[in-house]
């Protein structure tokens, strides 16, 4: 790994989760990988799984929010906190809160025990359940919105958030290789939504129009 938050509390907190998340991706590996059926949206068949960020990829999620100095970040699907920590590392410097979402009530246990050590409570607010749902009471403007839970639902959350969203914020989807993220794809590819997207790999990059 060669860079991690400066924050010595998160730093220890992700290499911590970074190797958690390498040996079950090993272990899966070695089973033979997602059976066809399994690679759903199944909540909770995937309790265990991390499905996360790799550290390149924290860091980009860390400069994206440092880019734009966000005060509010929200995130649909914290897994076990990986994304969570990096975007947690930037508004500790930039003043900002992060609002997450995660519905596997394990996940949502274990999270709260990696925010008290990484010691990011007081920037990050967990909302458990269906993020459909939690989302709703959520207060703009937004600066930047990171989509990571099931492909299937990007596009009703983008939706639910659009009006908090500022002109100019960031919407970041990952896996937009997945064939469930189609529709989100091609609505924020489409500039009449009010949206511009460049795609970057598997990751969606698009802006709000003001
Ligand atoms: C790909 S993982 C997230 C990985 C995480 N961002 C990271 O980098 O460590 C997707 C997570 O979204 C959660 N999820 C899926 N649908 C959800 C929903 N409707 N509401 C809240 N969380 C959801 C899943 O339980 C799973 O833990």
């Amino acid at each position: 790994m060669d860079w991690l938050p400066k924050d010595p509390r998160i730093a220890e907190e992700l290499l911590r989760l970074h190797d958690a998340d390498a040996r079950s991706t090993a272990e899966r590996r070695a089973r033979g990988g997602f059976k066809p059926e399994e690679n759903t949206d199944d909540i909770v068949r995937l309790g265990s799984e991390y499905l996360a960020l790799s550290p390149e990829e924290g860091r980009f999620v860390y400069m994206m929010a440092m880019g734009a100095q966000a005060r509010t970040v929200v995130e649909f699907g914290a897994s076990f906190g990986i994304s969570t920590l990096y975007f947690a590392a930037a508004l500790k410097e930039t003043g900002g809160r992060l609002i997450t979402t995660e519905v596997h009530p394990d996940k949502c246990a274990a999270l709260r025990d990696t925010f008290a050590r990484a010691g990011v409570e007081d920037i990050v607010t967990l909302l458990e359940g269906d993020a459909r749902e939690t989302l709703r009471q959520v207060q703009g403007p937004v600066d930047v919105l990171f989509l990571d839970g099931w492909k299937s639902m990007y596009l009703p959350v983008l939706d639910l958030l659009t009006p908090a969203l500022r002109p100019g914020a960031m919407v970041i989807g990952d896996n937009l290789d997945h064939g469930s993220a189609q529709p989100y794809a091609d609505h924020v590819s489409d500039p009449a939504n009010g949206f511009l997207t460049q795609i970057l790999g598997r990751t969606g990059l698009s802006v709000k129009l003001a």
